[in-house]
């Protein structure tokens, strides 16, 4: 782990060394179990006519997922070219459940795409919580731009603040629910937040699945 937080405390680069060195320890082989939970069982009507979008997607497992459970199509976007090689041979091995999915190499804070192309939804998990934090204020009006008025933010927020040891030397940087409040500003309002009944195990009790509205 020191090897890792060395390699991606503030040079986006050194996620490709990361990658390139398979030191990639966040990577599940799965989505999380709460992404499937929310989707299914939140009653929240997340449009099945749009597009998602996962960034910082690694292995495009959430992105899979999304499309899967919403028939709808995603687009997984990493800035490490060695995560997208790996994703997309992911995607061929899932066969059908990825036939609406695309990956591509990108770095989210550059990322643009015309208005008419915005995105329904945008999911991030151990995106937010593994950006310097000077980085979250981007984050969100990236989000804005990103997702079209009306569209939705899922956030999985893990590793949550410990009020013993709020600030450990990250990467990830935890996070509570209001530190993507205070970034994504009056544009967004929150519309579902819950401690989730699916987590993996080590995750239990340690995380929240949060719901945003783009309202303006
Ligand atoms: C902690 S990993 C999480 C990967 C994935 N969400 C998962 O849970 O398996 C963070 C990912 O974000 C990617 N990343 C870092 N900075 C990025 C940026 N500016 N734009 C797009 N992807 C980025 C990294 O290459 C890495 O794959």
């Amino acid at each position: 782990m020191a090897r890792l937080k060395q390699l991606i405390r503030e040079d986006p680069q050194g996620w490709e060394t990361a990658w390139k060195e398979n030191i990639t320890p966040w990577d599940y082989g799965q989505s999380q179990p709460p992404l499937s939970e929310v989707l299914l069982t939140s009653g929240i009507p997340i449009h099945k006519d749009g597009r998602a979008l996962v960034p910082g997607s690694g292995n495009g497992y959430d992105a899979i997922t999304i499309s899967k459970i919403l028939g709808i199509e995603a687009l997984a976007v990493d800035i490490s070219a060695t995560a997208v090689g790996s994703a997309r041979r992911f995607m061929k091995s899932a066969g059908d459940d990825a036939a609406r999915v695309s990956v591509k190499e990108v770095d989210f804070f550059t990322f643009e795409v015309d208005d008419e192309d915005r995105f329904s939804l945008m999911y991030d998990y151990t995106f937010f919580v593994a950006l310097p934090k000077h980085r979250r204020i981007e984050w969100g009006s990236q989000a804005t731009k990103l997702v079209r008025p009306g569209g939705y933010l899922i956030t999985l927020v893990w590793p949550l603040v410990d009020p013993a040891n709020p600030n450990p030397p990250g990467p990830p940087n935890p996070a509570l629910p209001e530190h993507y409040a205070e970034v994504l500003g009056e544009a967004w309002e929150k519309v579902f937040d819950k401690v989730p009944e699916t987590s993996q195990e080590t995750h239990l009790g340690q995380e929240r699945i949060v719901v945003w509205r783009r309202i303006l």
